[in-house]
């Protein structure tokens, strides 16, 4: 890529596209292009197809998608399929009949069976069966990666997958039903904190930034307990310091987390140095070759998992709240364990920076800072 080339950024709103921006920005790429959801929709084929033949991206990167944590995949079944098919296959196919140089598509590691051996390696892909929470998530992503690989073999293009585990950083969705295990921790730490100290400026700023079911810090504190403990954060006299916050599942799965800004350092080093061809250029002949070439998609991530028990202590410690847990089994734990072998990254000269303690320590800065924004309309 050079500086001066045109690059789309899809999703650049969201925890990763905004970090993917950034990266390219900081980084002295100048012809960067970007829509928000409203403004171009890409499941509207006929609206993407404008967009690219006005635009002409020379680069892509495929960071939007509908995105969401456990419960949401499992509730909104039809959505996270339908969405994520037609948002890839509009941008991946447009890609192709517009000359993108290169294309970067985001897939996730929820694509590789719920019992694969660990850690998992790039070839377990399509061994066996999915993680039922995730499953339409899952397909979707897995035909974004047979997508690119099909098109780079019969069309000849240059399209990367990369599979990166879970995520966190600024710009996250702390959603408490339908985010990810960290934003939502964070918040459920933080207003259960407030509530046991009685700090009800802390929970009324938090909740004028983000409602939580139409209910504001303006609504009247019966309604705002009822809310919060609707949603696992509540008194209790069965804890020490009379607040329980609830986690959902056991605490028993365990989760591998990369910093957003790292994810996106990843990106773009692979999409600096790194061609579909060079990842089948080791490829044998027959039956290897048909296995190498099946297998040309990177896995993202750190090498690392935490329960998610030990994640609920480490994001209490390095809040310092005064909270105590309670565990939802009703709730699903979903994968059991799902870590990355990222050997394959390692070996192309990438390796992450950012570890959870000190990244946990950073989201919360920037969660703070954001509700003292808006609560206060001073930006810092
Ligand atoms: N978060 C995670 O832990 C992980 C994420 N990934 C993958 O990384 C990628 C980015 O995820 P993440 O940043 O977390 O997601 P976010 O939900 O934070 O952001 C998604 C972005 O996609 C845009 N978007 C969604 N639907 C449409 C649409 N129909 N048309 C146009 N734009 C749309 C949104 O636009 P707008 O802001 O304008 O609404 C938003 O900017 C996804 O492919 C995801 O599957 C993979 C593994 C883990
Ligand atoms: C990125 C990844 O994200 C999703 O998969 P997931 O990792 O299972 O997602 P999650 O972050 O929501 O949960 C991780 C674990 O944490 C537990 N957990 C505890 N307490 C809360 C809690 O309060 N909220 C949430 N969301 N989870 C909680 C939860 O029960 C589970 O055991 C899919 O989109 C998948 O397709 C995908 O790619």
């Amino acid at each position: 890529m050079q500086k001066q080339s045109r690059i789309y950024i899809a999703g650049h709103r969201g925890l990763v596209g905004s970090a993917i921006l950034a990266a390219l920005k900081s980084r002295g790429y100048n012809n960067l292009i970007t829509r928000t959801h409203r403004e171009l929709d890409l499941t509207n084929q006929d609206a993407v197809a404008a967009f690219f033949s006005s635009e002409k991206p020379e680069y892509v990167f495929l960071a939007a998608a509908k995105v969401g944590g456990i419960i949401a995949n499992n509730s909104y079944r039809g959505e996270f399929i339908y969405d994520n098919l037609m948002i890839q296959n509009n941008v991946v196919h447009q890609s192709y009949l517009n000359d993108v140089k290169k294309l970067m598509f985001l897939g996730s590691t929820c694509i590789y069976p719920k019992n694969a051996p660990q850690p998992m390696k790039e070839e377990y892909l399509l061994t066996d069966v999915l993680e039922y929470t995730n499953e339409p998530y899952a397909i979707a992503k897995i035909a974004g990666i047979k997508l690119c690989e099909s098109y780079n073999l019969q069309y000849g293009t240059n399209f990367i997958s990369v599979m990166p585990t879970n995520l966190y950083g600024p710009n996250d969705n702390f959603d408490l039903e339908k985010s990810h295990v960290l934003p939502a921790l964070i918040r459920k730490i933080h207003l259960g904190d407030a509530l046991a100290k009685d700090n009800w400026d802390v929970i009324r700023n938090d909740l004028n930034t983000r409602p939580v079911n139409g209910i504001t810090g303006e609504s009247p504190r019966d309604q705002i307990v009822q809310i919060l403990a609707q949603h696992g954060v509540y008194r209790s006299t069965e804890s020490e310091s009379g607040i329980a916050v609830e986690v959902w599942g056991t605490g028993k799965a365990m989760r591998e987390f990369l910093w957003s800004e790292d994810m996106a350092d990843a990106c773009v080093y692979i999409m600096e140095n790194c061609d579909f061809g060079d990842l089948v250029s080791t490829a044998g002949t027959g039956s290897t070759r048909q296995n190498q070439i099946r297998n040309t998609h990177l896995n993202i991530g750190t090498g690392q998992d935490i329960s998610v028990k030990d994640l609920a202590f480490l994001v209490r410690e390095v809040l310092n709240a005064n909270v105590e847990f309670s565990f939802d089994t009703e709730k699903p734990d979903g994968t059991l364990k799902k870590l990355t072998d990222v050997s394959k990254l390692q070996s192309l000269g990438w390796k992450y920076k950012v570890e959870l303690q000190e990244g946990i320590g950073r989201v919360y800065n920037w969660y703070s800072q954001e509700i003292k924004e808006k609560s206060t309309g001073i930006s810092c």
